[in-house]
């Protein structure tokens, strides 16, 4: 059993006049042997003096301040009678009205790492730096006289960032950044003037004046909308400096600085969605994302053209800078941005942070660039992006269970054997006893390293389960409830699970472990379907975790690649699990690991044995037929006197009585449904006479006329062909074979591959490898029509793929299937159903579709035959054939296309107007022979282009868009 977490006390105070001093202190992560309400909440005490608390855990005070006068302003508290600070209570059973809200105050932690304290003022100087540009714009507002004194130290001291900040050090110990979020919209133009309409609307007297002159100077109104808010509410309205984190401050203290306090740099805003802010939840001041405040470009020119030329429109291809979101063309780029010793930044804003909302660019190279630039220095310049100081992730952007993370939590997180991938400036909940993480209010997304020493603890709600099931103190939600279901966890009566982070499971309060929950056969596999997460190998061994520490001072890039899902679909047999199998073999340099391989093995001997079986089968039909036609021929010719009906007959479809006795008991076998049980491991002991029956005139008899026998698939050949060998227990099966094999996917209906697209060598594309690309992760998730359930309502567990590729068998056109009720339906129309019902499932609204068209090689063949209007669906296909013409030369290539492509063209349209008219959208198809790899790979290749076109066309105006989509909708051949 692994150790109870540690118990770990974070201490916070409010700076009382007059004393005494009060803590308060929370008791995060009890080890489940507590009473399960204890686990439930973290508890907070309100303390007037050392009480000793526990036994062991050490605990700060934070001591009453009598030395010397301080030459800055502190935070100041305005005495609160003590009835009002909330006491330890049960938050479940005592509800908090709707109108309280509780600040919860974070601990001021003295900054201890230059460091960390260098890129906070740095930070700090941004929010200057912008508002100093209004002022050399010749902007009227009101401004505070510390940018002014900021801007004017920018320009005399020539951008030497590290003397001017250390000169705002001096009030700074205490600044965090000054946060505020404005993502790209906010930056458009029109989008801040319908914000500043709507902050106005909203202002009240008292936040006008506020509002005014932020908004202009191009602030995010989510502030500003929480500030009204916050006038509104008993808290705020008391106009006190609570708490450097309650909102309040904000307000108060924004106003104090343009008063005219001019030692004073910018105060700590943070952001608050305004919901949160009026939720009046325990905690919830504590949700608050932390982001940074926007740096506003110097320049800009009208809209879309390049901010240093002003020339070019919309349209130009231009880089951005990560900081300020200023675009350059290529003719200037360099000239703004310079050897950019931390990435892609203009001059002036080297030193400062991203804007956060980039940060998934970092190190991801434009096209731009690597045509300006060598390769080398490319590189270079992306390291440095990449890991350069003050493009680091603030930790106190990151919240895990509702607590800020100080600068060693963030290093703890991100060095641990299994760090949170991608993080990103947001809240998040941490189990620290099985390692579940989560984003705030959301089903966990990844299992990373247990027992970390990081962030609050847990809260009851953390993920907004809704399911009455606990574990660890965290209500579920209901996918994790179905993921227990399916692996057996019992869970009726409302159990409190406590799960460890090697999957063990107990009831709280016994001792006994009920069982693994990741042990259980196909528990992955359920994960991966509910896009669960599951431990990664890693995970568990103590011993790895210490060495990794030291080997992971430097980040790999693969840590931080981006997953991108495919959702793989179509009707049994469309051919699904062989273009799965395709990306396994094609991407992956060990497909298919030994514990595969092997049960691969057994399943294609077992394959094997039931082709020989219909086999069998059919030569037992033939004979009898034979044997019929010879005794109608004997009863219709007099005077025969042949043998009789009982004596033996021989007929070129019969086999000698060892044979006899091997099929008929592997007849029998088959029949009863123990071949699996039997085969392969019978094989030593029927190995010899395999061989012997494949080599016998009557087996070669019927195999010659197996296109009858309707039971063997088209694929048998292949394998029955090698039976001899494939029979022998020494066979080890070919990635073709594997390809070929039926039911290596299968298991529950459901597989996934994990890949990414080989780097392109430089030569081959003509252009510097593209870096970016082969980062990115993707998974291959093949689902199959039948695991998803009735009305496809096992669909809605897909929500964040990338994309949905619809498989289609194209030689399906003149097949029936013979449902329940004796009624044959069309196979094409079937999957014409189901292609219906998932576009226009709900969860797929504004998903892409990849149409693939599979099978091309067989309809080729058979549109020849049998003609397409066998489907009624394809009743008005005419296709006009223009012979050749007799007297053209014949070294000419004849681009009439052939029946086969015209007909495949047709299908395509025809389901390109199905989709269109249900979703106004462009479907994307493909053509596909499932079971030549270039042919599979071309199709992948076309979904990661449509995957990355789709991200990009946010940034391409409507009109370019749909000239765009119309070539890319277009046919990948
Ligand atoms: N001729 C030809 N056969 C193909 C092609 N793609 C797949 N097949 C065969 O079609 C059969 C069905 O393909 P699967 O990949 O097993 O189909 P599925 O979507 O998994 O459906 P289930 O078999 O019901 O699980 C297999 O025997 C494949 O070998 C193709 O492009 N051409
Ligand atoms: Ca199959």
């Amino acid at each position: 059993m692994a150790p109870p977490p540690l118990l770990a006390i974070g201490s916070s105070f409010y700076p009382f006049s007059p004393p005494p001093t009060t803590i308060a202190i929370r008791v995060p992560s009890f080890p489940l042997s507590h009473t399960p309400s204890a686990v439930k909440l973290g508890i907070f005490l309100s303390l007037h003096s050392h009480i000793p608390l526990f036994n062991g855990p050490p605990v700060s005070f934070a001591l009453e301040y009598d030395g010397p006068p301080l030459p800055f302003d502190l935070p100041r508290a305005v005495p609160i009678s003590v009835d009002d600070i909330p006491v330890a209570s049960v938050v479940s059973q005592v509800p908090l009205s709707d109108t309280l809200s509780l600040p919860v105050v974070q601990p001021i932690v003295a900054p201890k790492n230059p460091t960390v304290k260098f890129s906070k003022e740095l930070r700090t100087l941004g929010s200057e730096a912008r508002v100093s540009k209004e002022v050399e714009l010749g902007s009227e507002r009101t401004v505070s006289p510390t940018s002014v004194i900021a801007f004017e130290d920018r320009v005399s001291q020539s951008n030497n960032v590290c003397e001017l900040s250390g000169e705002l050090s001096s009030s700074g110990a205490f600044e965090f950044s000054n946060v505020n979020y404005a993502s790209g919209e906010f930056s458009d133009e029109g989008g801040s003037s319908r914000m500043l309409e709507e902050s106005r609307g909203a202002g009240s007297s008292g936040t006008v004046e506020f509002c005014e002159s932020f908004d202009k100077s191009g602030r995010s109104s989510s502030a500003l909308r929480v500030s009204n808010e916050l006038h509104q509410h008993d808290w705020a309205s008391t106009e006190s400096v609570l708490s450097l984190e309650y909102p309040s401050t904000r307000v108060s203290s924004l106003k104090a600085e343009d008063c005219g306090d001019a030692r004073r740099p910018p105060v700590v805003t943070f952001d608050v969605d305004s919901d949160d802010a009026l939720d009046g939840d325990f905690g919830d001041e504590e949700e608050a994302v932390t982001r940074p405040l926007k740096r506003e470009p110097l320049t800009k020119g009208k809209k879309g053209s390049c901010y240093r030329c002003f020339k070019g429109n919309r349209f130009t291809e231009k880089e951005v800078c990560l900081v300020c979101d200023a675009k350059y063309c290529s003719n200037c780029v360099l000239r703004a941005m310079g050897s950019m010793p931390e990435g892609r930044k203009c001059v002036a804003c080297i030193g400062f942070p991203i804007d956060e909302s980039k940060r998934g660019n970092l190190g991801k190279c434009s096209r731009m660039l690597k045509r300006l630039l060598n390769e080398l220095e490319v590189r270079q310049i992306m390291k440095a992006e990449k890991f350069c100081e003050v493009n680091q992730l603030p930790p106190e952007y990151i919240f895990v269970n509702g607590k800020p993370l100080a600068y060693e939590e963030l290093v703890t997180l991100q060095n641990c054997p299994n760090p949170p991938k991608k993080l990103k400036p947001g809240n998040y909940w941490y189990d620290k006893v099985s390692g579940l993480w989560g984003k705030e209010g959301q089903k966990p997304s990844r299992i990373i390293s247990p027992h970390l020493n990081v962030g609050g603890p847990i809260q009851p709600d953390a993920s907004n389960g809704n399911t009455q099931v606990f574990i660890n103190g965290r209500e579920i939600t209901k996918v994790e409830l179905r993921m227990l279901q399916l692996a057996g966890v019992q869970c009726a009566g409302n159990p409190h699970f406590w799960v460890n982070e090697d999957g063990s499971y107990q009831e709280e309060g016994q001792k006994n472990t009920r069982g693994y929950i990741w042990g259980k056969a196909g528990t992955k596999l359920v994960c991966a379907f509910l896009s669960l997460p599951v431990p990664s190998k890693s995970s568990n061994s103590h011993g790895e975790q210490h060495s990794s520490l030291s080997s992971k001072a430097v980040p790999d890039y693969l840590d931080h690649a981006i997953i991108q899902k495919l959702l793989l679909v179509g009707c049994s047999g469309s051919g699904t699990s062989t273009i799965f199998k395709q990306a396994k073999i094609l991407y992956n340099s060990v497909p298919f690991s030994d514990d595969e391989r092997e049960n691969i093995k057994l399943t294609i001997q077992s394959n094997v044995y039931a082709y020989l079986g219909v086999l069998l089968e059919g030569r037992e039909r033939f004979e009898d037929e034979c044997l019929g036609h010879l005794k109608k021929w004997q009863s219709s010719t007099p005077g025969n006197t042949g043998p009789g009906p009982e004596s033996d007959e021989k007929t070129m479809y019969s086999i000698g009585t060892r044979l006899k006795v091997f099929s008929d008991w592997l007849l029998k076998t088959m029949v009863s449904g123990k071949l699996d049980a039997i085969f392969p491991a019978a094989t030593r002991e029927y190995a010899p006479l395999i061989e012997e029956l494949w080599n016998d005139a009557a087996i070669k008899a019927t195999y010659a006329r197996r296109s009858e026998l309707e039971m063997l698939p088209s694929v048998a050949n292949y394998f029955l062909e090698r039976a001899v060998k494939i029979l022998r227990t020494d066979y080890e099966p070919s990635d073709l074979d594997i390809l070929y094999a039926e039911g290596v996917t299968s298991s529950n209906g459901l597989a996934c591959v994990e890949f990414s697209f080989p780097q392109s060598s430089p030569e081959e594309t003509g252009e510097t490898a593209d870096l970016h690309d082969s980062l990115i992760r993707y998974q291959l998730i093949r689902v199959h029509a039948r695991g998803l359930g009735e009305n496809c309502k096992w669909l809605e567990m897909f929500e964040d793929v990338g994309m949905v590729i619809f498989c289609v068998s194209l030689s399906d056109y003149d097949q029936f299937t013979v449902d329940g009720n004796g009624c044959s339906t069309n196979k094409m129309v079937l999957s014409r159903k189901f292609f219906e019902a998932i576009v226009t499932h709900p969860t797929f609204e504004h998903m892409d579709f990849l149409l693939i068209l599979n099978k091309v090689d067989q309809f080729e063949e058979k549109i020849e035959q049998v003609p397409l209007t066998k489907c009624d669906w394809f009743s008005d296909f005419h296709p006009t054939i223009s012979r050749p013409r007799p007297n053209s030369n014949s070294n000419s290539i004849n681009h009439n296309p052939s029946l086969g492509q015209l007909g495949s063209h047709y299908i395509a349209v025809k389901f390109k107007r199905l989709y269109s008219s249900l979703t106004g959208r462009k479907l994307y198809v493909s053509v596909v022979k499932g079971l030549e790899p270039g042919s599979v790979d071309a199709a992948l290749k076309y979904a990661k282009e449509i995957l990355k076109w789709s991200e990009e066309r946010p940034n391409f105006s409507s009109s370019e868009y749909s000239m765009y989509s119309m070539e890319a909708s277009s046919f990948s051949h």
